[in-house]
């Protein structure tokens, strides 16, 4: 279980917040405004050093204040022993990283708390860009495979260096050689590292989607970026007048997509609004079952108003995957009445009240 205890300042409403969660589920329940989302965001800080509502920091810490602080004490391989864990971030834009006394970066960070967010804009995994859905297969195959950071990386770098050539509107054909073939290595390396992902992913899906009584024909197919039936050379070649163009590359990785299908046909046009949730919690439940087989480790799930746009079956049986798995989870509700007959006599459930930024342990 991975976290055990947290102590917040100055995050959004919560001025001074702390609590013991349970090693499983943590029902935050309270009133619209109250700060429940605030504390899921805290704990999202706590992992990434950032908030997934806002990309911008000043909106995250408190007003008036200049700094925010999340303090923990973790255990994340269930050792039995927790270490301490802080993560404070300034408005001047220092953020610091102190892990068991020593300062980390935030990859370090990331492998720690592996974090997974079910939220209102977790549709966008169905309905948004292919960039959501990248994120999604890198989240993924991170944690699946260590060398995939470094390949991301270098295949980044490249592709940043082929696109400022392309800029310029001509590039010399030497040099597009260079860059064209480190860009090739890298590309095929990612893909191939994403493709073993999501290959691994696909049964894990299958299952969770028909236990959470999603009776539905849904398919995932990974789209690498460009045809893998042609040479990714001869295509670039064919491509760069188009490239010179756009002064960007138009084909390779950084197009990549997680095609998510239902009867054959687009699933974000085809499925009502409570079965895409069932479809994109049971994709965000498949990388913790994989990455739990992976790792011998547990996620910790946070889990934004979990009875909204399911019925009360639905509701049941994502509450009873939930309780088979060994995901540390913080679930928030407007009425705790709503989540309480859902689980078993055996499940450590905590409930806490959000009240106007203060967390009352209730029972
Ligand atoms: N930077 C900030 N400083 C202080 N308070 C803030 C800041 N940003 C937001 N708030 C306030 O914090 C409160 C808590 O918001 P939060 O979104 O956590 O509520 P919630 O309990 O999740 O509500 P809902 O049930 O409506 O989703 C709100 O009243 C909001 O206006």
């Amino acid at each position: 279980m991975p976290i055990k205890s947290v102590s917040i300042e100055h995050i959004r409403n919560l001025t001074s917040v702390a609590f013991e969660p349970s090693p499983r589920i943590n029902i935050l329940y309270g009133a619209n405004g109250s700060g429940k989302t605030s504390l899921l965001e805290s704990l999202h800080f706590l992992g990434l050093t950032r908030s997934f509502r806002t990309h911008q920091f000043r909106y995250l810490v408190s007003s008036q204040q200049r700094e925010s602080l999340v303090f923990s004490q973790i255990d994340p391989t269930a050792s039995g022993q927790a270490k301490a864990l802080g993560v404070s971030r300034s408005l001047e834009g220092d953020v610091k990283i102190r892990y068991s006394g020593n300062d980390i970066d935030l990859s370090d960070l990331a492998s720690l708390i592996p974090l997974q967010v079910i939220n209102t804009d977790t549709f966008e995994l169905l309905e948004g860009s292919p960039a959501t859905r990248r994120q999604f297969i890198d989240w993924g195959s991170f944690h699946y495979d260590p060398a995939f950071i470094q390949v991301w990386r270098a295949c980044r770098r490249v592709l940043q260096q082929r696109n400022s050539l392309l800029k310029c509107g001509k590039i010399d054909p030497a040099l597009r050689q260079v860059w064209d073939s480190e860009f090739i290595h890298y590309a095929k390396r990612m893909t191939s590292l994403r493709k073993a992902y999501i290959d691994q992913l696909k049964p894990d899906f299958d299952t969770i989607l028909e236990k959470l009584g999603g009776d539905l024909d849904v398919t995932l197919k990974f789209s690498p970026g460009w045809d893998l039936k042609r040479e990714l050379d001869e295509l670039l070649a064919e491509q760069l007048p188009r490239d010179l163009k756009q002064g960007f590359t138009g084909i390779g990785p950084q197009r990549a997509d997680l095609k998510v299908k239902s009867d054959g046909v687009s699933a974000a046009e085809r499925l009502s609004r409570g079965q895409k949730k069932l479809v994109v919690s049971a994709l965000k439940l498949a990388q913790g079952a994989l990455f739990h087989r992976m790792n011998q480790r547990a996620c910790v799930y946070l889990i934004d108003d979990l009875p909204s746009e399911l019925d009360e079956q639905h509701s049941r049986l994502f509450c009873e995957f939930l309780e088979q798995t060994n995901n540390q989870c913080f679930i928030t509700c407007v009425d705790p009445i709503s989540l309480q007959d859902c689980w078993s006599a055996d499940t450590e459930v905590a409930y806490f009240q959000v009240e106007d930024g203060r967390l009352l342990h209730t029972h």
